[in-house]
């Protein structure tokens, strides 16, 4: 359905690579010359997923961002690299950009609904995507829409598709958002903060909604919290950043069962009064 949309950002030319995603030593800078993101690398393999975590300012959405090439007008990349499928992003032209953000690399933030038209059906805004990003014609986008909405849950997707953002929960847009994300079948998905206004009931189905997609479409994800909970949830491997560095890195599992950085430690310590436990059972497997 999405044809055109793969081709590769260097040409079909591309070294072949064991990860689907490469960031190395990156380095971004704030407009008052501030390193805010200092020296953090990082792979996903192909349908692989990473979490990071850290407290508020320590990078991690900064950090996605620069997997999309959407830095906020004076942060800039002061080194290191991002490589997507072999090829360095930094190296993309505008209009290469075009095929690979949305289409290839895709992301879902917190707060949905500043995302989607007010004034226009959630469904045809889907189907927009789908008409003019993945070529379908209007009435193949219009039942692909509806399919769409119906893969993320939501009862009744004929209704929902005509229905318009304010008439919808929090957990609902967060879902069409989800839906608008993976129309176009990227590889790799950026979860920002996506489960954060969340109830944690919603949070979970959202959770283990995303974790289904990944398996059956072997997408890659990035899930970015501030709540452990949510990447013990859905995530592999981990990444804990504090000021702009990485302090530990690890298979998920072992770093919240085990962790041996002391800030770690005390991200862990703090969530145990959030109940990481309803997530973690003793045999480490999620509950
Ligand atoms: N547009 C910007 N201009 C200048 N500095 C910025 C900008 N955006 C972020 N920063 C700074 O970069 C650092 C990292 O910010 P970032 O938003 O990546 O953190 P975060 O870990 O995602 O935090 P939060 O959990 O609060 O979203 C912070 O010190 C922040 O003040």
């Amino acid at each position: 359905m999405t044809a055109g949309v793969r081709r590769t950002p260097c040409g079909g030319r591309c070294p072949v690579r064991a990860d689907l995603l490469e960031v190395t030593d990156l380095r971004l800078t704030a407009p008052d010359g501030r390193e805010v993101v200092r020296g953090v690398s990082f792979t996903v393999p192909r349908g692989g997923s990473l979490g990071i975590v850290g407290e508020s300012g320590s990078g991690k959405t900064l950090t996605c961002r620069s997997l999309l090439g959407l830095l906020p007008p004076g942060v800039s990349v002061a080194g290191g690299s991002v490589r997507f499928d072999g090829a360095d992003l930094a190296r993309l032209t505008p209009r290469q950009w075009q095929d690979v953000r949305g289409a290839r690399i895709a992301a879902v933030f917190q707060d949905p609904g500043s995302y989607l038209n007010p004034s226009v059906p959630v469904g045809r805004q889907l189907a927009e995507v789908l008409r003019v990003r993945g070529g379908l014609r209007r009435r193949e986008a219009r039942d692909r829409a509806v399919e769409l909405l119906e893969r993320l849950g939501l009862h009744r997707p004929a209704l929902v598709a005509r229905q318009h953002p304010h008439e919808l929960s929090g957990g609902m847009l967060q879902r069409v958002l989800i839906a608008v994300a993976i129309s176009l079948e990227p590889e790799l998905l950026v979860a920002d903060e996506v489960t954060t206004a969340l109830d944690v009931t919603v949070q979970a189905e959202v959770l283990d909604l995303l974790d289904a997609i990944r398996a059956e479409r072997d997408l890659a994800l990035v899930v970015v919290s501030h709540d452990l909970t949510v990447v013990a949830r859905s995530t592999e491997q981990l990444l804990v950043l504090r000021d702009g560095e990485v302090v530990e890195a690890g298979p998920t599992r072992r770093v919240l069962d085990d962790p041996q950085h002391p800030y770690t430690r005390l991200l862990v310590e703090h969530h145990e009064a959030y109940a990481l436990d309803r997530y973690l059972d003793r045999d480490g497997t999620h509950a």
